[in-house]
Formats: C-alpha cells, structure tokens, sequence
C-alpha cells in the first residue's frame, strides 16, 4: 500500500460527545461495548475500506481527552486528509462550539482538508435539543456533509466514516465519486455534489 493509499482522518470535538465511541464502533463493530469506552486511552486505529475498487487505508486519530484542556496542538493535526467534527445532539454547547473547532481546524489543518460534520447520540430522541435542520443549514453554508449518528445503536456509523473516506478520495485523489450521506436517523439518503 502506498503513503497516498493511506487517509489520515481526526475525530475532534468537545468532551463526551462520543468520539472514542464513534471509533471504537466503527473499528471494531463486534467488540463495542460502551462500558469499555470511558477506560480505553485510544491513539489511533487503523480500517482498510473500498472505493471504487481500490482499498484505501483509514488511520483514524482520537483526541484521547486532550480537547478537555484544549490542548490540541499542531502535531495532531498535521498530515490530516480529513476531519470529523463531532457533537452530541443532546447538548446544545457541544452544536455551538463547533464553529470554534471548524476555527481549529483553519489554523492547524492543512489547506483542503475535508471535513464532516456529525450529530452524535441521535438514539437518545426524547432528549434532542439540536435540530437536524439547522445543523445541515450550516454544514451547506460550509460545503461539507452532515450526518447524525449513534455510537450506541450503530446507526449511520459506517456511512459517516464513508462520507469521511468518499470527500478524502474526492479532494485529494480526484476520485469522482459523491458522498451519498443519509443526514438524519431515518431520513432517505442524500447525494452532494457541490463541496468545493
Ligand atoms: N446514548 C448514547 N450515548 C453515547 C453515544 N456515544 C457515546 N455515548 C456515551 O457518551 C459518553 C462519552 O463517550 P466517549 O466516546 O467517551 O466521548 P468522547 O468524545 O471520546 O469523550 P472524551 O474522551 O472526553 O473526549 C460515554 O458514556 C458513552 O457511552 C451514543 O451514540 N448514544
């Protein structure tokens, strides 16, 4: 595998949205157990995914509770093909931050580095305070796919990730294939075709 087949992605966000949870289901789907979660110091890990026919490998980096001193430094986001930026529909500050983390990513991230923008814990309805709408208003204005998802249930997991891999082969390799993301829990899929 070359170092082009390779997509550095970061998992950022504020403090227990769930982003090690996000990974841990999306790496290792059979052995998630949310019990686990809180005790795991995660780095990274690694998933091998197909686009197109061609494999490409996903290095996918947690913050491992740095973002809590917000102490995120430039190292973690160098090298990085892409970002997802994650909050807990069940918060409202974890929604509003995200404009600072879109900020971040600005100053540290490499120029063109793509970005997801994703709703966690949209298994807990009865709790939800931030309106789907409202979040893909915003994640239109900027260009990028937005998704909800559930790290619990497993809901949109993988299709987040996918989108991740889908703007990464897009962007950096000149793929032409579009993320075909399904926003919200239930809601029929939606095709995106004009990231910039
Ligand atoms: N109901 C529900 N709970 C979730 C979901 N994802 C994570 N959680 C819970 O939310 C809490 C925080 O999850 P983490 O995965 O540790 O969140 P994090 O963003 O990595 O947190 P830090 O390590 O502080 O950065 C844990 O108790 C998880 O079990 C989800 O999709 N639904």
């Amino acid at each position: 595998m070359n170092d082009s087949d390779v997509f550095k992605i970061l998992l950022i966000g504020d403090s227990a949205v769930g982003k090690t949870s996000l990974l841990l289901r999306f790496t290792d789907p059979n052995n998630f157990q949310e019990t686990s979660v809180n005790m795991t110091s995660v780095d990274y890990k690694n998933k091998n995914i197909t686009i197109d026919g061609r494999t490409f490998n996903l290095q996918i980096w947690d913050t491992a509770g740095q973002e809590r001193f917000r102490t995120i430094t430039s190292s973690f986001y160098r090298g990085a093909h892409g970002v997802l930026v994650c909050y807990d529909v069940t918060d409202q500050l974890t929604y509003n931050n995200v404009g600072l983390w879109m900020q971040e990513i600005q100053r540290y991230g490499v120029l063109g580095v793509s970005r997801v923008l994703v709703g966690n814990k949209c298994d807990l309805e009865d709790r939800k305070l931030v309106n789907a709408s409202i979040a893909q208003e915003y994640a239109d204005i900027l260009g990028i796919p937005f998704i909800e998802t559930s790290a619990t249930t497993g809901v949109n997991v993988e299709e987040a990730f996918m989108a991740m891999a889908d703007e990464i082969y897009r962007n950096h390799i000149g793929g032409s294939k579009p993320s075909v993301v399904k926003p919200v829990c239930g809601s029929p899929p939606r095709t995106k075709k004009n990231i910039c």
